[in-house]
Formats: C-alpha cells, sequence, structure tokens
C-alpha cells in the first residue's frame, strides 16, 4: 500500500512510519497525477487540489485533507468516482480563537479598542466563530452574529438572536469572517465582503479575515481603507497566495501568511483524526496518539516569572502579556512585511507556537 503525503504536515511521520506502508512525502503544490497514479490513499493540505485532474488515472481510495477547509476538494467528483474523503472539522479552530484574542487584546492596547466600549460582529457560528464569539464575550464585547444558514436550521444563537450582514456593517466596531469559501448557491461566500458590504459601512470598523482570502473583495478592501471606510485590516488569508497583494500588505495594521490555525495543537489534532480516518478506512492498527512538543524551558520560565510578579492592580496586563508570549500575531506580521516573497517559506517553517503551557 502506499500514501502520498505533503511534506509539510508536521508531526506526522513518526504515526505514518509505524503503519507499515510505503509513504512518500512530497512539496503539495508539486503533487501531479504521475505521483498519485499508484498510490492509495493522499493526505494533503490546502496547496494540493484534488480533482479529476489529478485522481482520474489513479487508485487512490481515500483522500484526507489536515485542514478544516476543504475549498480545494472537489467533492462532487470524489462522489461521483467513489473515493472517501474527509477533512478534520474543528481541528485547529482553538488555534484561529488564539490567533483572534491576541489580535483583539493588541487592538485594545495599540489602537485604544477597549472590549467593553466594543460591538464585534462575527460572521458564521461554526468552529471557529463560536470559539472567537466566546473569547469576545469574555473580554467584555458585545457580540453579534451573522450566519444565515444556521438561522434557517433554527440553530440557536447565543448572542440574542442571529443578525444580517447589514446589521453586522451598520452596527459593529470590528468584523471577523469565519466562513467557508464556496462558490455556487444561496449563501455563497465568494466576495461576501464585496463593494456593497464596505459602502455600507457605518462604524469605521476593523476587518479581520482568516477564512479564505476570496471571502473579502481585496480591490474593494484596500479602497476602503483608502476611503476610511475601514479602520484597519488583520488579514490572515489572501486572494491569489502565496502571491499577494503588496498594497494591502502595506496597510494592513496585522499581516501574517495563512498561519492563524498554526499552533502545533492544531496540526496534531489534525494528524490524530487523519490517521484515525486513514486506519478505519484501510482496517490498519492505529499507531497510538500523537502529542505536540513542549515549550523550551525559557518560554515557560518567562511565563512563571509573569505570573509570580503579579500585581492584583494591574491583573489584566499580566493576562496580556501571558496571552501575548505565547502567541503575538505582530510577529508573523512583521516578518512577512519584510520579506512577503517568502510567504511559502513561512508556512512551511512555521516555529513552535502552542494554546497553553
Ligand atoms: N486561517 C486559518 O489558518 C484557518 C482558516 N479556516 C477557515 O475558516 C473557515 C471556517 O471554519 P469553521 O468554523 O471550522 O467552519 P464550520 O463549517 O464549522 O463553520 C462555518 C460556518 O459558516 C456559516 N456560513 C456559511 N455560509 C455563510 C454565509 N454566507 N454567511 C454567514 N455564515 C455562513 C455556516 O453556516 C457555518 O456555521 C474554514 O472553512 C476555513 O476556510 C479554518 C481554520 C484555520
Ligand atoms: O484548516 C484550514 O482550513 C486552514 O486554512 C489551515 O490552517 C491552513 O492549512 P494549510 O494551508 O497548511 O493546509
Amino acid at each position: 500500500m502506499k500514501i502520498v503525503i505533503d511534506d509539510k504536515i508536521p508531526y506526522i511521520h513518526d504515526a505514518v512510519s509505524r503503519l507499515g506502508v510505503e509513504a512518500v512525502y512530497m512539496q503539495g503544490s508539486k503533487i501531479g497525477p504521475a505521483d498519485v497514479r499508484d498510490a492509495d490513499a493522499l493526505i494533503v493540505r490546502t496547496r494540493t487540489r484534488c480533482d479529476e485532474s489529478l485522481l482520474g488515472n489513479s487508485r487512490v481510495s481515500f483522500v484526507a485533507t489536515a485542514t478544516i477547509g476543504y475549498d480545494h476538494i472537489d467533492t462532487e467528483y470524489m462522489k461521483k468516482a467513489g473515493i472517501e474523503w474527509m477533512n478534520c472539522p474543528g481541528c485547529n479552530s482553538s488555534s484561529v480563537a488564539q490567533y483572534l484574542k491576541s489580535v483583539l487584546l493588541l487592538l485594545w492596547r495599540d489602537k485604544g479598542m477597549s472590549p467593553t466600549h466594543t460591538t464585534i460582529g462575527i460572521v458564521g457560528q461554526g468552529h471557529v466563530g463560536t470559539k472567537v464569539a466566546a473569547v469576545a464575550e469574555s473580554m467584555g464585547m458585545q457580540v453579534l452574529v451573522c450566519d444565515p444558514p444556521k438561522a434557517e436550521e433554527g440553530a440557536e444563537c447565543r448572542y440574542g438572536k442571529f443578525v444580517t450582514l447589514e446589521d453586522i456593517a451598520r452596527e459593529c466596531d470590528i468584523i471577523t469572517f469565519h466562513v467557508p469559501l464556496t462558490r455556487c448557491g444561496k449563501h455563497a461566500t465568494y466576495h461576501l465582503a464585496g463593494q456593497d458590504f464596505f459602502d455600507s459601512l457605518q462604524q469605521c470598523p476593523v476587518i479581520i479575515n482568516t477564512s479564505r482570502g476570496a471571502v473579502a473583495d481585496g480591490n474593494a478592501l484596500i479602497d476602503a481603507l483608502y476611503n476610511n471606510k475601514v479602520k484597519d485590516a488583520v488579514i490572515d488569508t489572501w486572494e491569489n497566495e502565496p502571491d499577494i497583494d503588496l498594497r494591502l500588505l502595506d496597510k494592513a495594521y496585522i499581516a501574517t501568511p495563512h498561519i492563524a490555525g498554526y499552533s502545533a495543537d492544531g496540526k496534531v489534532n489534525a494528524d490524530n483524526m487523519v490517521i484515525e480516518g486513514l486506519c478505519n478506512h484501510f482496517g490498519l492498527d492505529n499507531p497510538g496518539k500523537i502529542m505536540p512538543p513542549e515549550l523550551p524551558y525559557n518560554v515557560t520560565a518567562h511565563l512563571k516569572e509573569l505570573l509570580e510578579c503579579r500585581n492584583p492592580n494591574n491583573e489584566e496586563c499580566v493576562n496580556r502579556d501571558i496571552a501575548l508570549t505565547l502567541y503575538n500575531p505582530l510577529n508573523d506580521s512583521t516578518n512577512l512585511k519584510k520579506a512577503p516573497d517568502r510567504f511559502e517559506e513561512f508556512r512551511g517553517n512555521y516555529p513552535l507556537r502552542r494554546e497553553k503551557w
């Protein structure tokens, strides 16, 4: 049995080596029809488009993407071809929530956006949006949630009732997108934040996009930043990655290379889900749980020091410093702004980041 695996999926190698199968590791964007022709399974990330042109002449019967999003998988083709496929729902949702928490703390520290005077609009109440809403609520923000598909299903909104995107545009100081990228259907999200949306903004909000680049129309967002319809932008996901728009990079307050979900915890969750799916599909013995590496001693010692020096009068600052020590998106942003051509390199060699210590 042969598996082709994206070589930038961290922590998975040991578990795969214990499966007793042939494993070929390759750069995700380079995996082509000749590489998968004699493969039985494919484990990918967002960089491999899985469709008929890749898989049509192969014997692949199982495809797993170690990600939440699956807009790179042609699910219609998978169904037609009888190929089982899986994504990893929720795997890195806490990692994206950690990214958002640090962003909200930085907006408070550096831009004076006090949480108790801030209304945040969350577009998409799925795995990620639910956790982001809880973070914002715990900081004292007023939370509005827009999720028309969930509203139509009769799902419960924890924050009053679901509102429309128009309500969000009218009321919110921060607007953050947590939707899948979809190009058809009643609730398609391609350019959901388009010209009309930006024209309708009333509060000159901060726009945060950690979903997929094309959920926001980059040109319309840049115009809105120049015309002061939008105060600041925090961009993790970009149109045309890795060839990103340098005007948006320049204007964005925080600009990161699609790494909101890159905590080691999130990566390991995805690995464990993928290995379980693979073992179930092929009847293999599960080699056991993968664990994330520990943080180095100097980081944990610094965190302990912060806690020990805690002054009850500045508890909030200590909590903020701990959160930002664990993860500060400005570090990733500074690197990307200096060297945007290294977008994929920054992702592929991402430093150890933990959600807890
Ligand atoms: N930047 C990063 O590293 C990461 C990005 N993502 C992106 O975030 C997306 C969301 O992730 P999850 O919350 O786990 O997905 P999910 O599937 O759990 O939730 C998505 C929610 O969006 C809602 N939705 C769909 N169309 C909508 C529309 N037009 N307007 C408002 N709401 C709409 C759905 O009803 C659902 O509740 C993923 O599809 C992925 O593209 C996810 C993880 C990491
Ligand atoms: O899970 C998702 O969806 C994501 O966007 C990932 O965090 C990004 O993953 P890769 O591009 O590394 O596959």
